[in-house]
């Protein structure tokens, strides 16, 4: 991956999911978040996103998912404009977002069910959603986020609410999504998952 303007386009970069091209977004009337941000990441590798609050991590992700415009630049996922409203786009990339959330009614099995995807290995308890404790959500949040069929998976903080034992399981699941050749964008305030699987790191810096 490169970051910085050493990035030589081509229309076809072979082995390339993720790219960004001079990509900046405008915070206000005078100050840009980030800027001129170039992006080449490999199928089957893992970007880490660091740096301190208000740095830019969140925003970025969402402009990787199209829930968010950058302000210039350009961008391709697994070959794709992204836009969270494309059934294409939507069938590459699976997310897990600060605003993602569980419905409450359902149990960890049925939220499988509507995913469409074979229930996992969990040992999360068969009751409605709202009595999870939030590590149990949490989980429960990550593993529709890995199960969906995904190339591209995009991750605000997975570490958020989860306990030792269950960030050395995050980190095996990234790193056996990678090794099924799944490219992963990962924003972490954790830095022991971060060493755990980045393949590149970017830091934002307010
Ligand atoms: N919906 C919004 N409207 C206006 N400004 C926003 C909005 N969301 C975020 N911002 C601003 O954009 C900047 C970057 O926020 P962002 O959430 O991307 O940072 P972050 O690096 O993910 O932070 P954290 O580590 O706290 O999650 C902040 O200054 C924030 O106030």
């Amino acid at each position: 991956m490169d970051c910085g303007n050493s990035v030589r386009w081509g229309a076809v970069r072979k082995g390339v999911m993720l790219s960004a091209e001079g990509l900046g977004v405008l915070l206000d009337a005078e100050r840009w978040l980030f800027r001129e941000l170039d992006l080449a990441v490999p199928a089957g590798s893992c970007l880490a996103l660091v740096g301190p609050n208000g740095a830019g991590k969140s925003t970025l992700l969402r402009c990787l998912y199209g829930t968010q415009d950058a302000t210039e630049g350009t961008l391709r996922v697994d070959g794709q404009k992204p836009d969270e409203r494309s059934a294409p786009f939507r069938r590459s990339v699976s997310v897990l977002m600060d605003d993602s959330a569980l419905f409450d009614e359902y149990t960890p099995r049925q939220h499988f069910e509507m995913l469409g995807v074979e229930e996992p290995e969990h040992g999360l308890p068969e009751v409605p959603a709202r009595g999870l404790s939030a590590g149990q959500r949490r989980r429960l949040l990550l593993l529709g986020a890995f199960t969906r069929e995904h190339r591209v998976l995009l991750l605000d903080e997975p570490e958020r609410a989860v306990d030792a034992a269950g960030r050395e399981w995050l980190a095996g699941l990234i790193n056996d999504t990678k090794g099924r050749g799944s490219t992963v964008v990962l924003a972490s305030h954790f830095s022991p998952l971060v060493d755990a699987v980045a393949d590149y790191v970017v830091e934002l810096v307010p």
